[in-house]
């Protein structure tokens, strides 16, 4: 009975997917994480070390990892790649200074044995702000399209009114339902 009832579950789709996210400080990761929680804007501090939540979403379960962007902290972000089925980076599309930092982080992290099968969502945040880059631009800066045997997606945002969020989150879902290749 035990045996049928887990079949039936995971039939259903209700199976935990494991997913990182990652992105330099100040990008929005937290409040982004606590938007899927709560559907608010919560007020954040720097986030030292990480916050894990459980986000349900159309039957699909997710363990959601945000970890601390701060430069000290990102040295750490290794030893939360370990089953990760979901990379979601998080880009503040105004920081146009730091984006070559965003492009080295993400190229030596997807390097990682570890993420070897992970699929990447990239949020373009702050979509909000005037002098936001957009999705394309951010695309075309990170070199996306280098990365080959990589599914991945690249989607705009605004994490304090939660447009693109969804647009995200679906895609997420929809990537989780298909077997790895
Ligand atoms: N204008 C605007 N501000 C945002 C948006 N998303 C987040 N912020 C603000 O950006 C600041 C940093 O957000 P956090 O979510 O704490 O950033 P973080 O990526 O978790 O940063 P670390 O924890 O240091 O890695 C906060 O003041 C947020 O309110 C957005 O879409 N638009
Ligand atoms: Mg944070």
């Amino acid at each position: 009975m035990g045996l049928l009832w887990s079949k039936l579950w995971s039939l259903f789709g209700n199976e935990n997917h494991k997913v990182i996210i990652v992105g330099l400080d100040n990008a929005g990761k937290t409040t982004i994480l606590y938007q899927f929680l709560t559907n608010e804007v919560v007020h954040t501090s720097p986030t030292i070390g990480s916050n894990v939540e459980e986000i349900l979403w159309n039957n699909t379960k997710f363990i959601m990892w945000d970890i601390g962007g701060q430069d000290a902290i990102r040295s750490s972000w290794g030893s939360y790649y370990s089953n990760a089925e979901i990379i979601i980076l998080v880009v503040d599309s105004t920081d146009r200074e730091r984006l070559p930092v965003t492009k080295e982080e993400l190229h030596s992290m997807i390097q990682n044995e570890e993420l070897k099968k992970a699929r990447l969502l990239v949020f373009a945040n702050k979509q909000d702000l005037s002098d936001a880059m957009s999705a394309t631009e951010i695309s075309k800066y990170l070199n996306l399209t280098s990365l080959k045997d990589r599914i991945w997606h690249i989607q705009s945002c605004c994490a304090l009114t939660g447009e693109g969020l969804y647009n995200g989150l679906e895609w997420i879902a929809t990537q989780t339902k298909r077997r790895a290749p």
